[in-house]
C-alpha cells in the first residue's frame, strides 16, 4: 500500500483521533454481531501500548444528522471495555468544549469513545467546519474504518486534510488482501457473485471479468442471465432492462477466455416463504407460476469443483434466500466448499455473504472476511475509496 500506516508515525503521548467502523448489528440495545468491534482491537491495543491518548470515533446507523437515543454508541463502549479489559470512557458529544475537557484529563493509554458522528448534519455532508472541529481534538488521525472508507464524510475524509493522516492496522490488512487479489492474483482465480440484483453488481462483474479465470453467478441476479439465454424463469427475479447487459457479459467472458458458470438447476417454490411448496428442477424447466430461490444440487456440485481447483476465490453475495433454511442449501454448499478447499485462499466480500458464513459457523475457516460490505464492493469495482485517498502518501 502506498499510504502511510500507523507504524509510520510516533504516537507516544499524542492525542490520536481514530476513526473506526462500529456500525454493528444491534437488536433492542444488544449487539448481535461484534465482528467489527473485534476487528478494530489490534489498532486500539497498539495505540494503548504505544502510550497514545486514544479518541475513538464511529457512526452507527443512519440517524440523518439528529440525535436518536437508540443510536447512541453507549452499548458499544460497554462491550469494547470488556473486550479490552480496561475502562473506556464514553462522551455524549463528538466534538466541542465538553469533549476537549475530557481529553485534557486523559493519561497515556486511556481510551475515549466519542458519540455517534452521524448525530451531526455536517458529518455526511463532509462539512469542512465539522472536520476542523474533529481535528482540533487531536494531533494525529488514524483511519481504521474500512467499512466506511467509501464514504467521503467529515470523520472519514475531511479530517484527514487537517492532521497527519495514516491508516490503521485493519484498514491496511483489508487493502492489502483485496488489493493483492485484484492486482496480482494467484491462479486459477475465481469470483462468485450472488445477491439480489444485477443492477448492484454491474461494476463488480465488469471489473472482475478483466481479471478472473472463472466467474460463477448465483442468487437472484442469476435468473436475468438465464432469461438472457432464452429460458423461461417463471416468477423468479428478473430485471428486464438488464437482459442485454447480461448477454454482453456472457459474450465478453467468451472473448476473454473466462469460464462463465450459471446455475444448471434450481430449487423453486410456489411462494416466497418458509412454508412454501418447493422442488428441484432443471434450469430450463422452471414452472410458470414458481420462482427459483436457490441453486440446485447439480449446480452446487459444479461450483464446488471449480472452487476446489482455484487458488484464490472472492465471494460476494448469497446463492439463494439463505435467511430461510429451506433455501439456504446453495449458499451453505458454497461456504462449505470454500471451507474444505485446501490451498485455496478465500476472500469473503462482506455484507450478506459474511453474515451467511457466520450463520453456518464457517467464519474461522475462511482466509479473510472483509468488514466492509459497500466498501469492499466498491473496491472490487476498481473504484478509489475517498477515506483511503485522503491519507498521507508514503
Ligand atoms: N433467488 C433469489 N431470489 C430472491 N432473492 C434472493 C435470491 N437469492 C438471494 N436473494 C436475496 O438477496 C439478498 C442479498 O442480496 P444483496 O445484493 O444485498 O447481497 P450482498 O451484495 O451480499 O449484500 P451487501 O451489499 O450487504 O454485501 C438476500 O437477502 C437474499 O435473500
Ligand atoms: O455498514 C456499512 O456498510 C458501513 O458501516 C457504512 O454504513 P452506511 O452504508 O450507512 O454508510
Amino acid at each position: 500500500m502506498n499510504k502511510k500506516t500507523l507504524k509510520d508515525v510516533d504516537v507516544k503521548g499524542k492525542r490520536v483521533f481514530c476513526r473506526v467502523d462500529f456500525n454493528v448489528p444491534m437488536q433492542d440495545g444488544k449487539i448481535t454481531d461484534e465482528t467489527r468491534i473485534r476487528a478494530a482491537l489490534p489498532t486500539i491495543q497498539y495505540l494503548i501500548d504505544q502510550g497514545a491518548k486514544v479518541i475513538l470515533a464511529s457512526h452507527f446507523g443512519r440517524p440523518k444528522g439528529k440525535v436518536v437515543e437508540e443510536m447512541r454508541l453507549t452499548p458499544v463502549g460497554v462491550r469494547l471495555s470488556e473486550l479490552l479489559g480496561k475502562n473506556v470512557q464514553k462522551a455524549d458529544e463528538a466534538y466541542g468544549d465538553s469533549v476537549k475537557s475530557i481529553i485534557e484529563s486523559m493519561n497515556e493509554g486511556d481510551v475515549l469513545l466519542l458519540e455517534n458522528v452521524r448525530f451531526y448534519p455536517g458529518e455526511e455532508k463532509n462539512d469542512p467546519e465539522l472536520a476542523k472541529s474533529f481535528a482540533e481534538l487531536a494531533d494525529v488521525y488514524v483511519n481504521d474504518a474500512f467499512g466506511a472508507a467509501h464514504r467521503a464524510h467529515a470523520s472519514t475524509e475531511g479530517i484527514a486534510h487537517h492532521l497527519p493522516a495514516v491508516s490503521g492496522l485493519l484498514m491496511e490488512k483489508e487493502l492489502d488482501v483485496l488489493g493483492k487479489a485484484l492486482s496480482n492474483p494467484e491462479r486459477p482465480f475465481t469470483a462468485i457473485i450472488g445477491g439480489a440484483k444485477v443492477k448492484d453488481k454491474i461494476g463488480v462483474i465488469e471489473n472482475l471479468l478483466e481479471k478472473v479465470d472463472n466467474l460463477i453467478i448465483g442468487g437472484g441476479l442469476a435468473y436475468t442471465f438465464i432469461k438472457a439465454q432464452g429460458h423461461e424463469i417463471g416468477k423468479s427475479l428478473l430485471e428486464a432492462d438488464k437482459i442485454d447487459l447480461a448477454n454482453s457479459f456472457i459474450e465478453k467472458a467468451k472473448e476473454k477466455g473466462v469460464n462463465f458458470y450459471m446455475p444448471v438447476d434450481a430449487i423453486v417454490a410456489d411462494d416466497f416463504s418458509a412454508d412454501a411448496n418447493s422442488k428441484e428442477v432443471a434450469i430450463e424447466e422452471i414452472p410458470a407460476d414458481w420462482e427459483a430461490l436457490d441453486i440446485g444440487p447439480k449446480t452446487r456440485e459444479i461450483y464446488r469443483e471449480v472452487i476446489q481447483k482455484s487458488k484464490l476465490v472472492i465471494w460476494n453475495g448469497p446463492m439463494g434466500v439463505f435467511e430461510i433454511d429451506k433455501f439456504a442449501g446453495g449458499t451453505k454448499a458454497v461456504a462449505e466448499a470454500l471451507a474444505e478447499a485446501e490451498g485455496t485462499y478465500s476472500v469473503i466480500g462482506g455484507g450478506d455473504s459474511a453474515a451467511a458464513v457466520e450463520k453456518f459457523n464457517l467464519a474461522e475457516k475462511m482466509s479473510h472476511i472483509s468488514t466492509g460490505g459497500g466498501a469492499s464492493l466498491e473496491f472490487m469495482e476498481g473504484k478509489e475509496l475517498p477515506g483511503v485517498v485522503a491519507l498521507n502518501d508514503k
